[in-house]
């Protein structure tokens, strides 16, 4: 396995938990995690306001259009306006990008991709970011609020266009998320003449570069050590290095080796910017060490879940039906685009063999394929070619891709030691609901393991998840239908807190 492939949690060849524990568990679990008609009636009752809310606000007419999600990819909206002007959201702000002192060339890149006013994060991070002398960061904010746009731009602002050496450096724990980066810095500063950005990515050996010369560098860990190491990229005029997801990039269990090595090939004093949606306890310290005297912005666990994606479980009655029920999800899956999460490779492999030999079109991504073929893949999805894509936790983070309304967790995130993941759960649902989009995501759960892992799941965020239906698929379908259709019926901002509150 290449060290790109340790997102979060390896996603190598590990079998499914057992469930064996479950024959004798099984009427427990069942009773316990079969909704109440009363849970089951609230859900119907939010959702069908959720989708009301949706249709009555959507502008309507670009259903079936799908666009890039790095090119310029934000709809003017009010009922974005909306969100942004209040002051319990996430995108809320008071300032306007023009205020924060940007060059022109920035400005016009910002409002060529259509952003009209920064999100909380912006707003409280990027005057920090920008002050001089610089100072590091450690910033958090929920998934999809925008975390990219805030270092892209401080990172912009400091590079010297006269000087042709790399001066600004990314790391991002998977291929997909650094090309996604890279394309963001290209959109954001297109109006930059001169500006280079480079790809320091595992590459076919014919397409790898000798040098890496461009003003901005963004890579994976293991590429970057690799380059540096090999001096074919000069790291003396290095002066930001931006870790992105950075609680994951610092775990000490995965990349954290290959972070700190590339540390040590920089200068000393440069700015360092660690931003991730989740900063679990024990990467915390870590975090501090790597960014020391940083200006810290953080949230509470009970801060972090989007109230735009609905979280759903549903509890089968059988590991093998859990293929049964995204068989029946297919259809609501192509609405708009989904990821299914699985836990391995294998898992991956077999489901997306099986639902295409059944006539289904799906697509898959893990850390098995080879560089370009992760490229297609992403890239099929990006642009709607692909719109069901099967994946182990190596897209889990950091993607964006705004047509993702569904979020399906065949097997639900685990820690290796049967304990459920919650910033890995955070994560993969936060694909969907992207800044301040609605969104929906499944939960399939089977036997007492599972069920304790959404319940540990939701006490741990504070959050309250909604039982699915197990005996009336009608149902389940025609009130995920409402959502993930008015979703895709014209822009699909969420209105305002009340549509999608339990
Ligand atoms: N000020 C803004 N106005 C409108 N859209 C924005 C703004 N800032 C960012 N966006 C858009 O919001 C989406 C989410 O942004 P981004 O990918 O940076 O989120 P993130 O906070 O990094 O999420 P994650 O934690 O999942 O990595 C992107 O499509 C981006 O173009």
């Amino acid at each position: 396995m290449s060290s790109e492939d340790r997102v979060s949690k390896p996603d190598a060849g590990m079998d499914a938990p057992s469930s064996s524990s479950w024959a004798d568990e099984a009427t427990n679990a069942a009773d316990a995690s079969s909704a109440p008609p009363s849970v089951v009636a609230q859900a119907e009752q939010d959702m069908n306001d959720m989708a009301k809310a949706q249709t009555d606000g959507a502008a309507g007419g670009d259903a079936g259009i799908i666009e890039p999600s790095y090119d310029v990819n934000v709809k003017l909206s009010d009922q974005l306006s909306d969100l942004q002007a209040d002051p319990n959201d996430p995108l809320f702000s008071t300032t306007s990008f023009d205020a924060l002192g940007l060059s022109d060339d920035i400005l016009k890149g910002i409002y060529q991709m259509r952003f009209t006013k920064p999100s909380k994060i912006q707003e409280r991070a990027l005057p920090l970011l920008l002050r001089n002398p610089p100072t590091n960061m450690i910033g958090q904010s929920q998934s999809g609020t925008g975390k990219t746009a805030a270092f892209v731009l401080n990172m912009l602002a400091r590079i010297d266009i006269n000087l042709l050496q790399p001066q600004a450096l990314v790391l991002a724990p998977s291929r997909e998320l650094a090309r996604q980066i890279l394309g963001v810095i290209e959109v954001m500063g297109q109006f930059i003449q001169g500006l280079t950005v480079q790809a320091a990515i595992p590459m076919e050996r014919e397409k790898r570069p000798n040098s890496f010369t461009a003003h901005i560098i963004v890579g994976t860990p293991g590429t970057v050590m690799d380059v540096a190491r090999r001096r074919a990229l000069a790291t003396q005029n290095i002066r930001v290095l931006v870790l992105d997801e950075a609680d994951n990039m610092l775990d000490q269990q995965g990349l954290g080796d290959q972070c700190h090595r590339v540390r040590q090939s920089l200068p000393p004093n440069i700015q360092i910017v660690l931003f991730s949606a989740t900063f679990p306890k024990q990467v915390t310290t870590f975090a501090e060490r790597f960014a020391p005297n940083a200006n810290i912005i953080t949230l509470q666990h009970q801060e972090l879940t989007v109230d735009g994606i609905k979280q759903l479980y549903l509890d089968c009655p059988s590991e093998e039906s859990k293929y049964d029920v995204l068989v029946k999800l297919y259809g609501l899956m192509t609405i708009g685009s989904s990821i299914i999460f699985v836990r391995t490779r294998d898992t991956a492999l077999a489901i997306e063999q099986r639902l295409n030999a059944e006539g289904h079109q799906v697509a898959c991504l893990t850390g098995a394929f080879e560089p370009s073929q992760r490229d297609l893949i992403i890239d099929a999805f990006r642009t709607g070619k692909a719109k069901v894509l099967i994946a182990t936790n190596v897209l889990s983070r950091g993607i964006d891709v705004q047509t993702v309304s569904l979020v399906v967790n065949y097997d639900l995130p685990d820690n290796g030691r049967g304990e459920a993941d919650p910033q890995v759960y955070l994560h993969r649902i936060g694909r969907t609901g992207r800044f301040g989009r609605v969104g929906v995501s499944i939960s399939l759960i089977h036997g007492p393991m599972s069920f304790r892992m959404i319940q540990d799941i939701s006490r741990y965020f504070g959050i309250e998840m909604t039982a699915l239906p197990n005996d009336d698929w009608d149902r389940v379908e025609a009130l995920i239908k409402r959502v993930i259709k008015s979703s895709r019926a014209g822009s699909n901002f969420k209105t305002g807190h009340t549509d999608i509150d339990m």
